[in-house]
């Protein structure tokens, strides 16, 4: 079966809409089904100087596999035209409707994953829609209380704790029942998205030198070994926590099918120093299969032929991947 993959191209300005015709001039396996402005999406083929044949999607047509220089297109109409390189704050009600589609396409079976481009978080924002981010959006639209952040790249997973919220929350986010249930997560999905039998998880301390026996910090003792501990009664493969400025070498890693990082700065530096343009953002805990870029909307060089595509490609490679696996 030919699968069907949503893609949105995030925020009309940056780099998403550059990289998506980029990559349709390529043939795919899937079928990819672009949701957004097809008039935008035309004119960044042609500010690239790419050709790009649209083809508006027919839900009642079978899938065909994506044929190179031509694009499928569910339409969304943007509210005002794209200037690349230029936020609109406008045109931000046009990009939570293309996630919403393509989750509602998801949830009800039309398509077999979501691979979303960068959106600008703050952009949303100022246009009235609070939005944090995709991981939080998706998880609130299927209705799941909890999901996880996963970024992966060659030789490296790093999942999250917590994922977009100010750092002065964090300590509190960490609570016993939030480390069982996001390990839990994480270790279900490795074994059943990635045919890992039996993962074994190195965790991250929150404090300096994982609290250094409570002199540094009290929540490793209080809270979060407590919670591994009695993880660890259930099965589950748990290393830690371990202090988060040595876990990340190569004695760990070569043992870990994952790192579970406290919050989204202790963790993503790391992951991305190593693979930046080549890693994977993968939602855990969904209904349904979602993958990533590893960066932002970089407005400064939409329009400019200058964007790396290799992330994106990579996150298309993997839903294609986990679809495959999970049928
Ligand atoms: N998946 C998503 O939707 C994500 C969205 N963002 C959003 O992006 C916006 C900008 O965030 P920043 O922190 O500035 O990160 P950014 O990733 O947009 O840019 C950081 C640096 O990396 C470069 N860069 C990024 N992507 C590139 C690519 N594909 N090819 C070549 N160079 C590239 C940029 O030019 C810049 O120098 C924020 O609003 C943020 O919320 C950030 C990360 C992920
Ligand atoms: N640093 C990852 C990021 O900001 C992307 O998050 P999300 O929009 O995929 O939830």
């Amino acid at each position: 079966m030919i699968a069907k993959i949503a893609i949105t191209p995030g925020e009309p300005a940056g780099v998403g809409p550059d990289i998506l015709v980029q990559l349709a001039q390529q043939d795919w396996s899937a079928q990819l089904i672009a949701i957004a402005d097809p008039e935008m999406l035309k004119q960044r083929a042609a500010m690239l100087g790419l050709s790009l044949e649209i083809d508006i999607y027919d839900e009642n047509q079978q899938a065909t596999s994506h044929k190179a220089g031509r694009l499928t297109v569910k339409p969304v109409i943007i509210a005002e035209p794209c200037i690349p390189g230029e936020l609109n704050p406008n045109n931000g009600a046009y990009v939570v409707e293309t996630l919403r589609l393509a989750c509602e396409g998801n949830m009800n079976g039309e398509f077999q994953a979501i691979v979303t481009g960068p959106v600008h978080k703050g952009l949303i924002n100022k246009s009235g829609i609070p939005f944090s981010g995709h991981t939080e959006y998706f998880a609130q639209q299927a209705n799941c209380s909890d999901v996880v952040m996963m970024l992966a790249t060659e030789g490296l997973r790093v999942s999250l704790m917590t994922t977009h919220i100010p750092l002065a929350y964090v300590s509190k986010a960490i609570t016993y029942d939030r480390v069982q249930k996001i390990t839990r997560i994480l270790d279900n999905d490795l074994k059943q998205k990635f045919g890992i039998e039996s993962p074994k998880i190195y965790v991250c301390g929150l404090n300096p030198h994982a609290g250094e026996d409570g002199h540094l910090g009290r929540e490793e003792i209080d809270v979060i070994s407590p919670a591994l501990e009695n993880l660890r009664q259930e099965g589950i493969h748990l290393v830690g926590p371990l202090p988060a400025d040595t876990i990340f070498q190569e004695k760990y890693l070569a043992k870990a099918d994952a790192v579970m990082a406290m919050y989204h700065d202790q963790g993503l530096p790391v992951l991305k120093y190593k693979g930046f343009g080549a890693s994977v953002n993968i939602t855990l805990g969904l209904p349904f299969i979602r993958t990533s870029v590893d960066h932002g909307t970089a407005i400064e060089l939409a329009g400019k032929s200058e964007v790396d595509c290799g992330s994106f490609r990579a996150a298309l490679n993997h839903a294609i991947e986990l679809v495959t696996n999970t049928n």
